[in-house]
């Protein structure tokens, strides 16, 4: 498969590499200036945050410390189930400590929460969300999310590491997938 057949199954291109790098730049800054002075621990959501996470954390002009957590909520569907299931835990004792989620798009917000809900019974010093997308549903979330990137439309989106039944994780930029790839 080349680059052509990949174009034909995207229906929409809403943001292109160096917009989606101008805006975690911008994101980066108001984090750095945020934790001045604090350690600060970025967690990751697998496996759609890896680059996100990626640029963020280059973006920086100082010491950040990653860790990630895989879990599920889509399986290969298009829409979140609501039941997450943890594939992989965190390997930090995050008692104490300054953590940020990083995500790499919310929809319902389902996924966030339970996330959050179980990250706060770990006793961290403080807790905030960063995601490098968000979807109009969103908005009914009853988590804060501190550090918010792009809009996209209530679409199926792929590309900068979101993916349909794992493919297209790998596009440089993020568009509405077409239909008639899964339907
Ligand atoms: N490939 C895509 N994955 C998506 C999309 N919208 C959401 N998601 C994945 O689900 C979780 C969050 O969903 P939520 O409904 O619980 O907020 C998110 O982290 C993604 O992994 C999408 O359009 N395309
Ligand atoms: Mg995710």
């Amino acid at each position: 498969m080349d680059a052509s057949d990949i174009e034909k199954d995207l229906s929409k291109i809403h943001y292109t590499e160096d917009q989606i790098l101008a805006k975690l730049r911008e994101l980066a800054g108001r984090i750095e200036r945020d934790y001045e002075g604090k350690d600060l621990l970025m967690v990751g959501v697998l496996r759609g945050a890896v680059m996100v996470m990626a640029d963020l954390a280059r973006s920086f002009g100082r010491h950040v410390e990653m860790d990630w957590m895989a879990i599920s909520s889509y399986g290969s569907g298009t829409k979140s189930s609501g039941v997450v299931r943890i594939q992989k835990d965190l390997d930090t004792d995050i008692t104490n400590r300054h953590v940020l989620i990083v995500e790499d798009i919310i929809d319902t917000g389902l996924t966030l929460s339970w996330l959050v809900s179980n990250l706060e019974s770990r006793k961290p010093a403080s807790l905030e969300l960063c995601t490098a997308f968000v979807k109009p549903d969103a908005a009914k979330m009853a988590v804060p999310v501190k550090y918010v990137g792009l809009e996209l439309p209530d679409e199926f989106v792929v590309g900068y590491g979101l993916d349909y039944a794992e493919k297209y994780r790998n596009l440089r930029c993020v568009a509405t997938l077409a239909p008639h790839v899964y339907s």
